[in-house]
């Protein structure tokens, strides 16, 4: 499994901080939605710039205005950005579209995104990610259960899977044929954030071999 850092709530320069503290142990770098409303494009560009060898995902979390927004995301340096599960199949469509021009990815983020509704955009050549947002972490009602992984799972495509991710998750990801973990929190509030990316990556990897065995 593939371990992606999530920076939110951070001031720019700490962000980029931690991304390269933590770089060894990261595949991607998601640029967080906070970030993103709170310094605007300009956090894509400079984490891009200071990670010029890592993925970067901007989390725009897209659900309407998807040629400019796309444009916005890419054009800062964004390698994939985030579209909603929910939002009209049009702007998905037009997010897969603009990725495609320009040879990025798109990652469509399932929160609050019902199973029928995820049948109907299955077929979509993207990254899946179930969500445990926020608030229902805060509320204590998430789950780490990730409802719908067992049919992404099925239908074979390329799940991620992110809200409250620590150590003590990866397991049952594996198991759950998760590629991507997202993982912020757990790393970027850690008393020693390198420490906390490396054991989860050494996570990732131990629950790789043992499916192997
Ligand atoms: O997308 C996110 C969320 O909506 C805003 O905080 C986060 O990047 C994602 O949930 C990962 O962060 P943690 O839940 O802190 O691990």
């Amino acid at each position: 499994m593939e371990l992606q850092l999530a920076l939110d709530r951070l001031s720019l320069e700490d962000a980029i901080d931690l991304a390269r503290r933590t770089d060894y142990f990261t595949d991607y770098v998601e640029v967080g939605t906070s970030l993103i409303k709170e310094f605007g494009m300009r956090s894509v560009f400079e984490v891009k710039k200071a990670c010029p060898d890592k993925l970067v995902m901007a989390d725009m979390k897209i659900m309407d205005n998807a040629v400019y927004e796309s444009k916005l995301a890419f054009e800062a340096g964004a390698d994939l950005l985030t579209v909603m599960g929910a939002a009209p199949v049009e702007t998905i469509e037009i997010c897969l579209n603009e990725a495609e021009k320009r040879g990025r990815t798109v990652m469509i983020d399932l929160l609050n995104t019902d199973l029928e509704r995820t049948a109907k955009i299955v077929h979509c050549p993207a990254i899946f990610c179930v969500h445990t947002s926020k608030d229902l972490q805060e509320s204590g009602n998430g789950s780490f259960e990730f409802e719908g992984l067992s049919f992404l799972k099925e239908m074979g495509v390329r799940t991620a899977a992110a809200g409250g991710i620590g150590v003590k998750s990866i397991p049952s990801l594996q198991k759950s044929g998760v590629s991507i973990v997202i993982a912020g929190s757990s790393i970027t509030k850690a008393a020693d954030p390198s420490r906390a990316a490396a054991e989860l990556k050494e996570a990732c990897m131990k629950g790789m071999s043992s499916l192997e065995c």
